[in-house]
């Protein structure tokens, strides 16, 4: 089975977030994910993680004001000093956490942005954050977000606008971010998909559709996914980063295999 992480923005959280670290490992987990680590100091953090021997495989670079609704600044042009200082951010949080990637959200393009615009920011941000992280050994993954249910207007919504934009800023440490959930929504054929897109992928995540929920609640054969993921020369984390049906423990059948 590919090595499983837990996104505990989305799982355990039945439980206060600091508590969601124990209930991870207790039911088999070795790494965790999780939205943004900046409300909590990093020691505490980094404490939670070592107690239970758990690995901080990923976390996303701070997005604006995520409960106003932004989903990430890096394609804003008004915004850029402010993205870098969220990269300066990002790099105390992941040194203190030992965190090897994190996520930038591109964000979504107000109407008054042309897309040139929006693109032209994000890929000059998208250069300053992977020339910064690799200086720290940092992978700066690049997630493609659904914007037909999710994130309408979301800037990264296929893979194909990922690798355009990988290409474009040309640094060895930019990857993308593959998650599912998101590509079934997009795109479909994921496992023909992900076979190809393979060289460019730092980091899987799933949640089956419709739903957003555990596997086996909709249409995606995750038995076979997470077989070919294991024929892959794939040797990164796998995070379950879907919003339980029910109790998360119940949820956690696909575990076992
Ligand atoms: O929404 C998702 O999917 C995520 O992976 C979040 O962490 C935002 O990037
Ligand atoms: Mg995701």
């Amino acid at each position: 089975m590919p090595r499983f992480a837990a996104n505990l923005s989305m799982l355990f959280t039945e439980f206060e977030f600091t508590e969601r670290f124990a209930h991870a490992r207790n039911a088999g987990f070795e790494g965790v994910e999780y939205l943004f680590p900046y409300p909590y100091q990093k020691e505490q953090l980094a404490s939670l993680l070592k107690d239970h021997g758990l690995t901080q495989v990923l976390f996303n670079l701070p997005p604006g004001d995520w409960d106003a609704g932004e989903r990430g600044i890096a394609c804003l042009p008004d915004r850029v000093a402010e993205f870098r200082e969220g990269v300066d951010q990002a790099i105390e949080y992941a040194r203190a956490l030992d965190c090897r990637q994190v996520n930038c959200l591109a964000g979504l393009r107000p109407p008054s942005l042309s897309e040139e615009d929006a693109w032209q920011t994000l890929q000059a941000n998208v250069s300053y954050a992977a020339e910064k992280l690799s200086a720290e050994g940092i992978t700066l993954c690049l997630e493609a977000i659904n914007s037909r249910v999710d994130m309408p207007g979301f800037v990264l919504d296929t893979s194909g606008k990922v690798l355009a934009l990988m290409e474009a800023v040309d640094a060895d440490n930019v990857r993308l971010q593959y998650d599912l959930y998101h590509m079934q929504i997009m795109e479909g054929d994921l496992i023909r998909s992900m076979e190809c897109l393979l060289p460019w992928i730092g980091h899987i995540q799933f949640a089956d559709n419709p739903g957003r929920h555990q596997p086996g609640t909709g249409e995606i054969n995750f038995s076979n996914v997470f077989a070919a993921i294991d024929r892959l020369d794939y040797d990164g984390w796998v995070s379950a980063e879907y919003r339980p049906s029910g109790d998360t423990g119940a949820s956690l059948g696909w575990l076992e295999g």
